[in-house]
């Protein structure tokens, strides 16, 4: 049979987007080809990718898959031969738009799908002169925000869709075209809005920011607009809501389609604000705060598994863990983000158990006491653990975990989690022992009779296993150690 074919894509346009959406792609096992005639593309790109790998694998609790390859082009017929998916991300002209898109109508398979990520032009005009693009339009940064707005023909969003969701993206498809899609007509107003108060001397850029993050900016990212307001109502919600707050258009609280003259002056203001405000710090660093405040709110979404948080889960479970290492199931595998380090500059002890606990979780699944199971009632408890840190592990590291089973009876699971670094070596050993429970009662039980039997099979089959290091009481030393009463009774001592 061989590897599976690679999966190829073409971006036309490296810049702040086409950059992300190579990112997106590339983390997520396609190849990508660029076509960008600007020389500093190439290190453009790859200053976002930097932050983009140090980013997007921070928000799943398993490893992405294997990276793709990254391949820049003299011509956009190279970058577009063979590629499923052709990404436009030229800055917004129309008329620049509509030749790039000849261009790749002349050269691009058939069957790929053609997307600009247009922030305001409608499909209509984009194919006014014969091409057939639909707009795909992403939001910044690409790599880590799931949202693509997708507008046009039905089945080429449909097969823009499918593919999405493969790269953990959430397409919304927009019923009719109309300038600016959604999101944009939603984010123009508040910008004219801003730019009156900036204009008018009422607000600083400053002023702006902290009035959308102290406040409506932080319930955005869970609830949107209508299920918040919809509790802003009350106990009456959304009819007395609009009741008391609908006439408020009416009054002259804003200054409705109006638009500021974009005149130097007003640039002068935003931008002088603007320096004042965050000039003393690089893009790339902005990006890097940026992307680890939006990991830790992506992180905190997935806890109740709402919104964007719920579209993380949903990917996840499409990443297979590696099936087997050196004779045990792998359980868990992920890459250590940078949030997982401390002041010592290596992953800090917290997360040695985090790394055993997932395993435990992902070996419950492979003997049937999944989510089912425990939404059935009943469930594994840990009652004692034991870490040993035998070597670091740094940010980035991909750590794998493999899980052997040292009892598997009756009410008793003894758990020996290894976590093994990217280069092979043994970083920790997690040992775990579990009761299993009736969450009910929260009194001990015994398991099902298939989740008992899985987990004896693997407790016979691991039986001949050395399981070094197990068994083992704090600070004892190396040379004391002895194998764990389980494996004793195996090998006929004790
Ligand atoms: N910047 C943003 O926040 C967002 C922008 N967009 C849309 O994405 C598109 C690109 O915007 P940005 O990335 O911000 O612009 P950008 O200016 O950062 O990047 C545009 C890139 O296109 C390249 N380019 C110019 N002519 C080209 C050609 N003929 N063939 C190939 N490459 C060419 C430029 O060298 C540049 O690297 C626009 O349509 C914009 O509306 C969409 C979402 C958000
Ligand atoms: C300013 N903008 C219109 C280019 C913004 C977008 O299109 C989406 C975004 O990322 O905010």
């Amino acid at each position: 049979m061989g590897d599976p074919k690679p999966r190829k894509v073409a971006i036309i346009g490296g810049g702040v987007i086409g950059g992300g959406w190579a990112a997106r792609f590339l983390l997520n096992g396609f190849d990508v080809a660029v076509y960008d005639p600007a020389p500093q593309a190439p290190r453009q790109i790859g200053e976002v990718l930097d932050n983009a790998r140090r980013a997007l694998p921070a928000i799943y609790d398993r490893a992405l898959p294997e990276e793709g390859l990254l391949r820049f082009c003299d011509t956009l017929e190279d970058a577009v031969s063979g590629a499923e998916w052709v990404q436009e991300s030229v800055p917004e002209r129309l008329e620049l738009k509509h030749s790039v898109h000849a261009a790749i109508a002349a050269a691009a398979p058939e069957n790929a799908v053609i997307g600009s990520s247009t922030s305001g032009f409608k499909p209509s005009e984009l194919n006014s002169r014969g091409a057939g693009a639909i707009v795909a339009h992403p939001f910044n940064p690409v790599y880590l925000l799931p949202l693509v707005e997708l507008v046009g023909a039905a089945g080429a969003c449909a097969r823009a869709a499918d593919i999405l969701q493969e790269i953990g993206m959430y397409p919304l498809i927009v019923r009719k075209e109309i300038d600016a899609h959604i999101a944009d007509r939603l984010l123009e107003a508040i910008w004219r809005e801003s730019l009156w108060l900036v204009k008018d001397g009422i607000a600083s850029t400053k002023d702006i920011d902290e009035a959308i993050r102290m406040g409506f900016g932080l319930r955005f990212a869970q609830m949107g607009l209508f299920e918040t307001y919809r509790i802003a109502g009350g106990e009456a919600g959304m009819k007395h809501f609009l009741a008391q707050f609908g006439p408020a258009l009416a009054w002259p609280w804003t200054k409705l389609t109006d638009v500021p003259d974009y005149d130097d002056a007003l640039v002068d203001l935003i931008s002088g604000q603007s320096d004042v405000q965050s000039g003393d710090l690089p893009i790339r660093q902005l990006e890097r705060r940026r992307d680890d405040n939006l990991v830790a709110i992506l992180r905190a979404l997935r806890v109740n598994g709402d919104a964007a948080g719920k579209v993380i889960g949903e990917h996840e479970k499409m990443f297979p863990l590696e099936s087997m290492l050196e004779g045990l199931p792998v359980t868990a595998r992920r890459r250590v983000p940078s949030t997982w380090t401390d002041y010592n500059g290596h992953m800090n002890e917290t997360f040695y158990l985090e790394a055993g606990s997932k395993a435990t979780d992902g070996f419950m699944e492979l003997i049937g006491a999944d989510s089912d199971y425990i939404a059935g009632g009943l469930s594994y408890f840990t009652v004692e653990s034991h870490v040993r840190h035998l070597n670091e592990v740094h940010s980035g590291d991909m750590l794998t975990v493999t899980t052997q089973v040292l009892t598997g009876q009756g009410k008793k699971m003894h758990l020996f989690h290894r976590l093994h670094r990217g280069d092979g070596e043994l970083a920790a050993t997690v040992e775990t022992l579990l009761l299993h429970m009736n969450l009910n009662t929260r009194a001990t039980c015994l398991p099902e009779l298939a989740v008992a039997q899985k987990l004896s099979g693997y407790a016979v089959e691991h039986a001949g296993l050395k399981a070094e290091g197990s068994g083992r009481f704090v600070g004892e030393r190396k040379a004391d150690i002895a194998p764990p009463p389980s494996v004793r009774a195996m090998s006929g001592e004790g």
